[in-house]
């Protein structure tokens, strides 16, 4: 019989997001709040006997060679030595290039499945680091707990947030990260703050310096951000497009979405989790198998 193992790829968002430096690399130092949201991809995987890895459907605009799914399980073959091969099946629900993460939380779900499915028995810190290869995201996901990051968001502290009701809008533009951090008037300065701070202050004190950039490069992305604030207070994830609202209620969020009403514009609601998803049913399945 073939174990098919239907795991999940949830969304993250950044509650804030403090540009504090730039790197001689290029990569920017950053200081960020990861939650998850209980909404994202879902992955089926099955072993393949005869080496080949194979992934449906294709993504359209991204190059099976360029996927980060293939390059996750191409990497982890070559650092495991493993020689066996997978059926992938990607339910994608997360918008590219949305600042959910999606790319990158696909990747971790495929090196934690696939460690998982072939008995490779790596533990999570080496995935995390495997996972940095592939995007400085990759390693939060792999992890699975809401975190305060560092570095350029690899040096992860875990933390317990709020998990408030979140509205999230895709204004229907696709932004390219390295546009935003290559964009010569960004916010690269912003002084550091301390954990204890920002968890103590709060929202008060959380921003996302990405947003005054993306604004102008992307109008779309400001007329929706100025549209949502109107409800409740709003913030840019990641580099965008998406933006989010946070909700004491379903209700709200229910009410929110009923109004967006913009054929151009994609919304859901979802709730923040401290813990992942995904962690969530590699856990379950440990617990039952024992
Ligand atoms: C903006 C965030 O989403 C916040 O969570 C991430 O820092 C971006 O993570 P990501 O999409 O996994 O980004 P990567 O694929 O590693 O990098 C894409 C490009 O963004 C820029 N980049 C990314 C992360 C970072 N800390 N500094 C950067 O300058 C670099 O130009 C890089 O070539
Ligand atoms: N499996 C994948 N899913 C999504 N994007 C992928 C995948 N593989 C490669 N990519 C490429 O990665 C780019 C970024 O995708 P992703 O969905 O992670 O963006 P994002 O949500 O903006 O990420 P981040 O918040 O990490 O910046 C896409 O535009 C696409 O070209």
């Amino acid at each position: 019989m073939t174990t098919t193992l239907r795991l999940p790829a949830p969304a993250k968002l950044n509650r804030l997001l403090h540009i504090t430096g730039r790197r001689a690399d290029g990569y920017h130092e950053l200081q960020t709040l990861f939650q998850f949201l209980d909404h994202g991809d879902t992955l089926s995987l099955s072993p393949r006997d005869d080496g080949e890895l194979r992934l449906t459907p294709a993504l359209p605009g991204v190059a099976a060679a360029d996927n980060l799914i293939l390059r996750a399980a191409r990497l982890l073959r070559e650092e495991s030595g493993c020689t066996r091969g997978a059926d992938i099946h990607l339910q994608k629900r997360l918008p590219m290039g949305g600042g959910l993460g999606g790319g990158s939380s696909d990747a971790a779900t495929t090196l934690l499945g696939l460690n998982e499915l072939w008995g490779l028995g790596l533990s999570r810190e080496r995935l995390a680091a495997l996972g940095l290869r592939l995007g400085a995201d990759v390693p939060v996901f792999v992890h699975g707990h809401a975190a305060w990051a560092e570095g350029i968001g690899e040096r992860l502290t875990p933390v317990e947030l709020d998990t408030p009701w979140f509205v999230v809008i895709h204004p229907g533009v696709s932004v390219a990260t390295p546009a935003v951090f290559n964009a010569p008037g960004l916010t690269r300065h912003t002084p550091p703050i301390t954990m204890a701070r920002a968890l103590r202050e709060g929202p008060a004190c959380w921003h996302n310096d990405c947003e005054a950039t993306v604004r102008e490069l992307y109008p779309p992305v400001a007329e929706a951000l100025d549209w949502l604030a109107r409800f409740a207070p709003t913030r840019l994830t990641g580099t965008g497009a998406c933006l989010f609202a946070w909700l004491t209620n379903e209700a709200d969020a229910d009410s929110i979405l009923r109004r967006l009403g913009r054929h151009d514009w994609q919304g859901f609601k979802a709730r923040g989790c401290n813990r992942s998803p995904l962690h969530a049913v590699l856990e379950e399945r440990a617990t039952s198998a024992s």
